[in-house]
Parts: structure tokens; sequence; C-alpha cells
């Protein structure tokens, strides 16, 4: 992170009510553990291009983990990867290091049960859209690797402004619940071939930017619906 050495501040930063943004959560370890990761996901399942109802096709490949995501549902007739406990352990971590700067997140048990892995290549871009296809109101927690890229983060009512861009580096977390859960988000722009080099040395000729999102697709049960202490904060380690 040659930024934050040479003085390019990167402080954690609300980007609206319950949305998060903690630069540089993950270290280089971390980080290179979850692209090794993703790598060995996709080479044991090839992640596909989604198309969409209306016949577009996404640009990014996905692959999901936990749970099969098809738009616009979680589908359990195919069986996919399971979500490895680790991935939930850092999970949860990143909501409480999300929770430590907007105090709105501070909430109840968080398991999530689906991942969604997005591999873009040269070129590829998300529209701006809702996570609304889960049955339950938990955050989600969005892990990034690789090149940079502009992630747009607007308002729940509708796909215009009012919105915030912001630059996500490799090991960024951004945490989007409360108020903001359905806020529409998308990342306009991948800046290729910005990734440390070490992220390379992973993905090889692969993709260059990798997210992956953590959700929570069932409903809450009764038990974890019920508004819970809040949790003591610990320090944001990956998988700790
Ligand atoms: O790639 C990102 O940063 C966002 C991904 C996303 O919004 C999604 O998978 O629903
Ligand atoms: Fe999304």
């Amino acid at each position: 992170m040659t930024d934050a050495l040479f003085g390019i501040d990167r402080p954690p930063a609300i980007l609206a009510p319950g949305a998060v943004h903690v630069p540089d959560w993950m270290d280089r370890a971390q980080q290179e553990f979850l692209l090794r990761a993703c790598v060995d996901w996709a080479s044991a399942r090839p992640p596909r291009s989604i198309v969409l109802p209306g016949g577009g096709r996404m640009s990014v490949r996905t692959l999901c983990l936990g749970r099969l995501w098809t738009p616009y549902r979680y589908d359990d007739d195919e069986v996919v990867p399971p979500l490895p406990d680790w991935l939930v352990r850092a999970a949860r971590a990143g909501l409480d290091a999300a929770a430590a700067v907007d105090a709105s997140l501070v909430g109840s048990a968080y398991t999530p049960d689906a991942a969604l892995v997005n591999l873009y290549g040269r070129g590829a871009t998300m529209g701006l859209h809702q996570d609304r296809d889960e049955a339950s109101s938990a955050p989600v927690v969005s892990l990034s690797l690789g090149d940079a890229c502009t992630f747009r983060f607007g308002t729940p009512e509708h796909r215009g402004r009012p919105y915030t861009d912001v630059r996500l580096e490799s090991g960024d977390l951004v945490v989007f619940g409360g108020p903001s859960r359905m806020a529409f988000h998308g990342v306009p722009r991948v800046f290729d071939g910005t990734a440390p080099a070490w992220c390379r040395d992973v993905l090889g000729a692969g993709p260059g930017r990798v997210n992956i999102t953590l959700r929570e697709t069932r409903p809450p049960t009764p038990r974890e619906s019920r508004p819970a202490a809040p949790r003591a904060r610990r320090p944001p380690t990956l998988g700790g």
C-alpha cells in the first residue's frame, strides 16, 4: 500500500447511514489466503457469467458458496461448495469492524449462509442494483481483492443521484446494513493493472478484481430477530 506509506490517508468512512468503508482491513497474508481460496473454488467449478431475465449477460463471472444465486432468487436445487466457517468468522469480524465506525450496525448474531464471488476481467463492470433476494435484513459484508475499482453507493429509493463514489483497493472492506441495506450500488469502473504484484502472482492470467459479498439469505429465526446486547468489539481480523 504505497498510498498508505506515502501519505495518502484513507480513513474509515461512513458512505451513508449503515454503510461503512474500512480501507486496508485485510493484511497481505489474509488477502493471499482469500485469493488462493477463490482460485481453488474457480478451478473446481468454473464461474459463470449470469444471463439476466431481460437477456443481458453480466460482464462479471460469478461463483456461489453456500447457496446458488440465480436472478433473482436463491436456488437450492443445485449444490454449490459450502461456505467455509472461516469465511463466516471473517464476515463477523468485518461487521464488528464496521460497527466500530457506525454504531447503528451493532446488532444481533450474524450468520451469513451464502457468498457471491465476483470475478472482474478486463472491462467488467456491475450496474447499479439492490441486493434484495435475501430473506434476512442482516447486513451485506463485502471484501475486495486485486485491482482497484470505483464503487458507487446510492440510496434505497432509485438508481440515480445522490450517490457516493469511493475507490476500493485490494484489502478493503465495505459493509452495508440498516437503512442502507437496500441501497443501490454498483461498480462502474475497474482500474486494470492496479492490483499489487503479489495478487497477480496468485491470480495469474485470471481476472483483475475479485469481490466477495457475504449474505444472510434465510429468514432470521425468532431468537436471532430479538435485539441483542451490543457485542464486545474486537480488533478487526480476518477469520480470527
Ligand atoms: O464488486 C463489488 O464490489 C460489488 C458486488 C455486488 O454488488 C454484488 O455482488 O451484489
Ligand atoms: Fe450487490
